[in-house]
């Protein structure tokens, strides 16, 4: 990845690409307030523990996980005065808000990841709730990163496992990503997956390295997530790293959000939305019967209405109205899309498995989860496996055969 960094470069998807001059550099964690002389360092409880932060130029939230909402955003613009950079010191929701922050103010950002939970770090967008709506705003990507791996490598283990949960997302993202090519003719650029294919083989390989916290396997898992948050920047949204298994931990992670509670680390969540992909994929390439039924917009109303208030039930489905859903042919099953079936999926399963997906489903009810699959295509203007399986008026079944 760090040869590409800093560099424009003509593709053979047809764009130039520009690929942000990110300074990587690996340090120990308390050399942070010398490394960033002049920056204002956000933290949280867990994560303020790790570096002695310097008072006058630090924000710590006083609370547990502090989340990547839009009143964050604003305190840390405020708290953030004249200093020109901000700099997070913690995991993905503290990255979106000092990222965001950073935007919104002119401010140069920086971070210091303290879990390879999340391919946020290089990333350019940031996922902020706004009123209880999660929506992907662009942003900056960083202009340094500071890696400890020392603190990678014992950050929480439900970190970790969530740290697979959203790397091996890409490969269905990947899928979504063809299909949506084959049946829309979204433009598409194989670049992005041919940085990433080895990292993700890898990864599928030494997931119970990376819960074993094996120094070599975590910097693995931390060097996908940075290619992936830096593919991302090269496409200037998230379509390589997020398909249909994002829309379904999106829409738990609001539910939760909606009853006030605190969700389940993103990554916990995008692993159920990886099982459901897989499946959806599995009956897709290998032609598995799934008999039609219909699931009307009154009946997705009333879902939504079931587990959201009605502005955001509205939101959703005028997101749903405006998106076009072409005629499917009858094979849309390409040769791209079978080669990554038959090279990962056999190993995507295993890994699930080490990473204990479901122990994650069966924290929920069926019925709950059956919903949230059919309803997550209502949520993103974004074409995925789940609206072919709308449109083929399949999707009402395979919500209810998936768990
Ligand atoms: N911008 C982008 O491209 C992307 C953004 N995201 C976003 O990232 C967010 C999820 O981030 P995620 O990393 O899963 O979790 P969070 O950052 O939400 O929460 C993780 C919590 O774990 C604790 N923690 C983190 N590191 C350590 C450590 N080393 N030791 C002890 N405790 C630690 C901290 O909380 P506490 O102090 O309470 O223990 C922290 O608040 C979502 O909002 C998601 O949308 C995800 C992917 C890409
Ligand atoms: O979470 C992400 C990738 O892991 C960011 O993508 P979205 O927020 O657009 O789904």
């Amino acid at each position: 990845m760090k040869d590409i960094l800093g560099k424009t470069f003509e593709c053979s998807c047809g764009k130039t690409h520009e690929v942000p001059d990110i300074e990587i550099l690996e340090a120990s964690i308390r050399e942070a307030p010398d490394v960033f002389s002049d920056a204002f360092f956000i933290a949280d409880l867990n994560t303020a523990s790790l570096v002695d932060l310097p008072g006058k130029r630090s924000f710590v939230f006083n609370e547990r996980r502090p989340l990547a909402t839009m009143e964050n955003v604003e305190k840390i613009v405020k708290a953030s005065g004249d200093f020109p950079e901000i700099v997070s010191i913690g995991s993905g929701s503290l990255t979106d808000i000092a990222r965001y922050a950073a935007y919104l103010s002119g401010k140069r950002f920086s971070c210091v990841p303290t879990a390879p939970s999340v391919d946020a770090y290089t990333s350019t967008v940031a996922p902020i709730l706004v009123n209880g709506v999660k929506k992907t705003f662009m942003a900056i990507p960083p202009r340094r990163i500071l890696l400890d791996i020392e603190v990678l490598r014992n950050a929480p283990m439900d970190l970790l496992r969530a740290g697979v949960g959203d790397i091996v997302a890409k490969i269905p993202a990947r899928m979504d990503w063809i299909l949506s090519h084959i049946v829309t003719g979204e433009y598409i650029c194989d670049f992005v997956w041919n940085d990433m294919k080895d990292l993700l083989k890898e990864i599928l390989l030494k997931s119970k390295d990376i819960l074993n916290r094996e120094r070599n396997a975590i910097k693995t898992l931390m060097e996908a997530h940075l290619v992936s948050g830096i593919n991302m920047v090269i496409m200037g949204n998230s379509r390589p790293a997020s398909g249909a298994e994002h829309m379904v931990s999106h829409l738990i992670e609001m539910f939760h959000e909606e009853k006030g509670e605190m969700p389940p680390f993103h990554g916990l969540t995008v692993m159920i939305g990886v099982f459901v992909s897989m499946k959806a994929y599995e009956a897709l390439v290998e032609k598995k019967e799934i008999p039609l039924k219909d699931y009307s917009i009154e009946e997705r109303r009333k879902e939504l209405l079931e587990l959201f208030e009605e502005r955001k039930v509205e939101e959703f489905l005028k997101t749903y109205a405006e998106k076009k859903f072409p005629k499917i042919e009858a094979d849309i099953v390409g040769e791209p899309l079978e080669d990554i079936y038959w090279e990962f999926f056999p190993h995507l399963k295993r890994t699930l498995e080490t990473i204990d997906v479901n122990s994650v489903i069966n924290s929920y009810s069926k019925d709950f989860l059956s919903k949230v699959v059919r309803l997550a295509n209502t949520i993103r203007d974004r074409f995925t496996v789940l609206d072919v399986f709308d449109e083929m008026k399949i999707l009402k079944n395979f919500s209810e055969m998936v768990f």
